[in-house]
């Protein structure tokens, strides 16, 4: 029996409905399976923690999650409670940088049952890998001065470890795939770190002889995920880019809240953290109708961390016929509630393996 622990962190708004339905198909997995177990220790750090504790998590907290095999996480944000910023350095950034989380998976594809917006979103199927630990999320700059002549200086890291880290994983990914990698720029606009990026990226791309390369500004990029997202199979992008470009990718699937991602730790230091592309969904809280499919798919995205792809493909499989079956919530088009949606797979799961 293998024995995987994960630490669970809920987080805020519906990260608390989603993850514990997640919870669920992952038990049920475990049970069909036969031959793993999970072993969920849950942790209850988030808005709620700071207004109690001044704190996101206790100081303690790296230390304490630094034994697990993998992180689960739902969200973090309650702008009502707490600044986003502080709450999501104060936890989410604060975990995917102390751990060395370096590269954020994001796919995103045409899903059987599911309504895009697009009027004819073919078959697309991509994936984005977002460089993760630098970039234009960073806490270096700072303000200075008050009223009309304050200003705000915020500077991007762009170091060539880190951006060629998120190059290789794109080109090492696109050879298992379909063979191509898209590069998003700026080097039109930005002066210093997209010439920089363009350079490390036609580097790196030597070394790939065998996979085929695109770069497009991320203007134009953005655009195209609207009107040719099949012509994407791995896209590199910087921590802002890569951000901007998911929320994209989850819409034209059909809804934000199916898409799933990955914080990945390359060097084995420490635990990788699973978590969907979306936030909190103040807007929706407490409606029991939060899509718990992002979650679920991300909990889908850790059975293959663990190396259990086959039951993963399975789980992904059943997902879809499940979504094409019509049991979905409203975000798209259905009518079924979060639990619904998770017991409808739990079910089905039970039934593909026992026939
Ligand atoms: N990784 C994380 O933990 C992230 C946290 N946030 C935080 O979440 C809070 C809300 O941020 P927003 O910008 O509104 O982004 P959001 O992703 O929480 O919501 C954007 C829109 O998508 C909808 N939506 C999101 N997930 C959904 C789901 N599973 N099912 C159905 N509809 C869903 C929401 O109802 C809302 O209309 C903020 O505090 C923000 O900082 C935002 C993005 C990522
Ligand atoms: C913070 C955020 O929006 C993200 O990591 O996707
Ligand atoms: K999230
Ligand atoms: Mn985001």
């Amino acid at each position: 029996m293998k024995k995987f622990e994960v630490a669970v962190i809920p987080g805020d708004g519906i990260g608390k409905e989603v993850v514990p339905v997640s919870l669920k198909v992952l038990e049920t997995v475990a049970e069909v399976h036969g031959g793993i177990k999970f072993d969920f220790q849950s942790f209850p750090w988030s808005s709620d923690y700071y207004v109690e504790h001044g704190k996101m998590m206790p100081d303690d907290g790296l230390k304490i999650l630094k034994n697990f095999d993998s992180i689960f996480l739902g969200a973090i944000g309650n702008p009502a409670l707490v600044q986003d910023h502080i709450a999501l350095w104060g936890l989410l950034i604060k975990i995917r940088r102390e751990f060395e989380q370096s590269i954020n998976i994001r796919p995103a594809k045409y899903f059987k049952g599911l309504k895009s917006p697009l009027v004819n979103p073919n078959d697309f199927d991509l994936i984005v890998v977002r460089e993760n630990s630098e970039g234009e999320y960073s806490e270096v700059g700072g303000r200075i001065h008050k009223g009309d002549d304050e200003l705000a200086i915020q500077n991007a890291i762009f170091t060539k470890k880190g951006t060629e880290r998120a190059m290789h994983y794109a080109f090492e990914l696109a050879k298992k795939r379909r063979g191509h990698v898209t590069s998003a720029t700026k080097s039109n606009g930005i002066f210093h770190s997209m010439p920089f990026w363009d350079e490390v990226f036609n580097e790196v791309k030597e070394e790939y002889q065998d996979v085929q390369t695109a770069s497009y500004h991320i203007d134009a990029l953005a655009a195209f995920f609207l009107t040719r997202p099949q012509i994407f199979d791995v896209i590199v992008a910087s921590n802002l880019f890569g951000d901007i470009l998911t929320d994209i990718g989850g819409a034209i699937m059909g809804s934000i809240g199916i898409a799933p991602a990955a914080n990945i730790n390359l060097n084995g230091k420490y635990p990788s953290m699973f978590e969907p592309v979306h936030g909190s969904a103040p807007d929706i809280v407490g409606k029991g109708i939060a899509n718990p499919i992002g979650q679920i798919w991300t909990a889908k995205m850790m059975l293959d961390h663990f190396g259990e792809e086959e039951l993963g493909s399975k789980l992904l499989d059943i997902i879809e016929d499940v979504t094409n079956d019509g049991i979905k919530t409203p975000d798209i088009g259905g009518t079924s509630s979060t639990e619904e949606v998770a017991d409808e797979i739990c079910r089905r799961l039970k039934k593909a393996v026992s026939v």
